[in-house]
């Protein structure tokens, strides 16, 4: 019997870029009484964002036609919108900020323990992109894929099986809405199922990889000088973000990060991100958002990110219904790892990187 070890999984990328423990470990944000120096970034002027701009927000009970319009002219314009009448039950956004925040109240040395290793996915620990800032944000973080027990039953012996079913029932339903909305997304751009026959997980080995991030942004001595999650864009082919409603963060990045464009929470809606792979995906239709969370003094603001993407063996690229003279393919094919391992290297200059040759080249010499 042979073995095939397949290195094509998201995990095998984060085994190929691991992060030093020093890029890992939180301060005790939660009994800091001022902000050190570490985590003190400095301040540049922006602007205030226009009163007409607002991120969209789609009511997905609306008449299809309407939905998918909404859809498009959004992912389209923002590369993020907010979606109301979603189906997923406020219970359940309920008690997994509940357990969320549960985990995140816990004792420092406790979080420790569960703490990711340099080349895991999973556990307690620093923003991924913390390496390649300078500065540290006021941000810890617990990550999960698939079923949290290993970690859950280390912080709590006796009482894990609740946040257990909760962040497993969590990442089910996500699924679900996140495969519907795709699929609403791409009909929007006139593509049927067989133009995208590699988000069809029947005609593939394996399953779709998602993971799902809990973000905690405890309350900050001195919020102008802090940085919750710095600028970046996601990799996923589409993120949902449930941001708790104690307090804005999230902030969308117009006029090249001169201003800053916050997402206010609507009790129970979902913000949806295009990622980086849907960017790819749509041969630069859709708009990956640049984005970023800013902290608040008084409040302590848990959000939790949903990142699905592609299963393993799958090479992302556009159909070539949306690849004309008009729009050249803007991209080389790369599975998710691919596009991981590239991230890891250049983060927010990755798309760049993986440019079909002509336009990169193209690119740079205008740079010149
Ligand atoms: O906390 C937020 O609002 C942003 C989270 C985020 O951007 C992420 O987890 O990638
Ligand atoms: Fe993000």
């Amino acid at each position: 019997m042979s073995i095939i070890v397949n290195k094509s999984s998201i995990s095998e990328s984060f085994k190929t870029n691991p992060i030093p423990t020093t890029q890992i470990l939180p301060l005790d944000l939660h009994n800091l009484l001022s902000l050190p120096d570490s985590h003190t970034w400095p301040t540049s002027p922006v602007q205030p964002p226009p009163p007409s701009a607002t991120i969209p927000v789609v009511d997905l009970g609306r008449p299809p036609h309407a939905v998918a319009s909404a859809v498009r002219k959004a992912s389209d314009e923002w590369g993020v919108f907010q979606v109301t009448n979603h189906g997923i039950p406020t219970t359940l956004l309920r008690e997994a900020e509940f357990e969320a925040r549960r985990l995140f109240a816990l004792p420092a040395e406790e979080k420790l323990a569960v703490v990711r290793s340099p080349d895991g996915i999973d556990g307690y620990g620093l923003a991924r992109i913390s390496r390649f800032f300078a500065k540290q944000m006021w941000y810890e973080g617990f990550t999960i894929m698939g079923s949290p027990v290993r970690h859950a039953s280390h912080l709590w012996p006796n009482d894990y099986a609740n946040f257990c079913n909760v962040m497993e029932e969590y990442q089910a339903q996500m699924k679900a809405l996140s495969e519907k909305l795709l699929g609403i997304m791409f009909k929007s751009l006139g593509l049927a199922q067989d133009d995208i026959k590699w988000l069809h997980s029947k005609t593939n080995h394996h399953p779709p990889q998602a993971v799902l991030q809990l973000n905690s942004y405890p309350a900050c001595p001195d919020p102008a000088h802090a940085m919750g999650l710095a600028p970046h864009t996601d990799s996923s082919l589409i993120t949902l973000l449930h941001q708790s409603s104690n307090a804005t963060g999230l902030q969308i990045s117009g006029d090249g990060g001169n201003l800053w464009i916050p997402v206010n929470p609507i009790p129970g809606a979902l913000t949806v991100n295009v990622g980086d792979l849907m960017h790819i995906a749509t041969n630069g239709r859709f708009k990956t958002a640049l984005h970023r969370a800013v902290v608040n003094r008084t409040r302590h603001r848990v959000s939790m990110a949903y990142f699905y993407g592609t299963p393993q063996e799958v090479k992302i690229s556009p159909p070539m219904k949306l690849v004309d003279v008009d729009h050249p393919l803007l991209y080389q094919p790369v599975t998710w790892k691919e596009y991981l391992d590239a991230k890891g290297k250049y983060f927010n200059r990755a798309l760049e990187f993986i440019k079909c040759e002509a336009l990169f080249i193209a690119d740079r010499c205008r740079q010149l």
